[in-house]
């Protein structure tokens, strides 16, 4: 059962149906979702509505994932059974395209949870191809790749993910199993790479390390764009498999520098200290392999080395809300029309009173990621 409807709501309820300009009726399996209302004014976010014909139900459903901003005009469109593609008129092109989400599986296992009627936004992003690449980073130990890392997540949580590898290595201090690494026992990790689970996997400083299918999969699966931090051997290994990836190689200024922080870090045994040090001259050679990295990056400032870091992919001057403004869009006139057939939307923008008229196709075929995160995967074409 649904939350029931407010008092004061139920008046206007068939009033919303009539579709004043800010407002559609979008009807997906004998449920009508109303979008938008004059209270998004007050509220200035989209709001929903849900009426349930069989029921004659007019519910207010519980609303999961960041609301778009209320705008002036919207149209929506159902799509595949499970969403309803809103288009915001008049927005940039980052933030034109929504999904509300009313029945996928992220929206079904919340009504069980919750014991109501779900629904949830999820922005649609359309990207140009390196956008979407995942992010290889490697470097010796102690030379900041950590760092750089936190950095950029914290910076931009809503757009990267970190691929959690697994280790054989015991935990530090601060290290949280799940988070930092799955901690894992030798003979299990041995199974699991015999059984394919790996990407890649490598012995480092007498430990093995790996990255897991599944690891990279819940990141893309989030909506997110995924970094690895993993060693050289896992880099030639990632760059001969199926990952098409950016590959980013961090050089510390000297190996003085390097053995400084390795010890300042203070999270190693003098043994481990030792080897690894003895490994980085090996590393700092195979860094400049030819065509093995895309990039190199001595991190001697660590601000100047982040924000090299920052253009390399393309994040200089913007924040994790414009991000998309980088990313391809598609930006949607008051003048429009939407149309979805066999997972492709056709929308038309303009073309009254001798304007110029534009057709898009959107594929939503294969989408990936979605509520509670962002949406990516559809591909846009102009058809005329
Ligand atoms: N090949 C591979 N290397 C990894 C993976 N995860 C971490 N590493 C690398 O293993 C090395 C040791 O990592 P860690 O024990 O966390 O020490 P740190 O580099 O000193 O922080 C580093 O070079 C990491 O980049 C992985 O999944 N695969
Ligand atoms: N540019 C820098 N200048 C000085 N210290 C740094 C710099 N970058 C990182 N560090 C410090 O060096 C140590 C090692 O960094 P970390 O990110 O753990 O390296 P990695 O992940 O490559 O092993 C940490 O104590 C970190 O605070």
């Amino acid at each position: 059962m649904g939350a029931e409807v407010p008092e004061h709501l139920l008046g206007d309820f068939h009033e919303y149906l009539l579709l004043p300009s800010n407002q559609t009726s979008n009807s997906i399996c004998g449920k009508i979702y109303v979008i938008g209302g004059p209270e998004d004014r007050e509220t200035l976010s989209v709001s929903v509505k849900l009426f349930d014909r069989s029921t004659d139900e007019r519910l207010i459903p519980i609303v999961l994932g960041r609301n778009p901003v209320a705008c002036n005009l919207h149209s929506a469109v159902p799509v595949n059974d499970d969403r309803i593609l809103v288009l915001k008129s008049d927005s940039p092109s980052y933030d034109s395209l929504w999904f509300l989400e009313v029945d996928t599986p992220f929206v079904r296992e919340q009504k069980k949870v919750l014991g109501t009627e779900v629904v949830a936004w999820s922005k649609v992003v359309i990207e140009g191809d390196d956008a979407l690449k995942p992010i290889v980073i490697s470097g010796p130990s102690g030379v900041g790749k950590g760092t750089l890392i936190s950095k950029l997540m914290k910076e931009f949580p809503s757009t990267f993910g970190f691929s959690v590898s697994h280790t054989t290595r015991k935990p530090r201090e601060k290290e949280k199993n799940g988070v930092h690494y799955h901690f894992t026992e030798r003979s299990q990790m041995e199974k699991d790479i015999r059984e394919g689970k790996f990407l890649e996997s490598a012995s480092v400083h007498g430990n093995l390390y790996g990255t897991s299918i599944e690891a990279v999969e819940a990141v893309t699966d989030s909506g997110k764009r995924c970094i690895l931090d993993i060693d050289v051997q896992g880099a030639r290994s990632v760059r001969s498999s199926s990952l098409d990836a950016i590959f980013i190689f961090i050089c510390p200024p000297s190996f003085e520098e390097l053995e400084k922080r390795l010890r300042a870090r203070g999270t190693e045994s003098e043994e481990q200290v030792q080897k690894r040090l003895r490994n980085a001259r090996a590393e700092l050679e195979q860094g400049k392999f030819p065509g093995l990295f895309d990039h190199l990056l001595v991190n001697d400032d660590l601000e100047t080395c982040y924000t090299d870091l920052k253009k390399i992919l393309s994040l200089d001057g913007t924040s994790d809300d414009t991000l998309e403004l980088s990313a391809k869009g598609i930006r949607v006139p008051e003048s429009h029309s939407v149309s979805a057939r066999d997972q492709k939307v056709i929308i038309q923008c303009g073309g009254d009173e001798g304007l110029a008229r534009t057709i898009y196709e959107v594929d939503v075929s294969s989408l990936v990621g979605g509520a509670p995160g962002r949406t990516r995967g559809p591909k846009y074409k102009c058809i005329s």
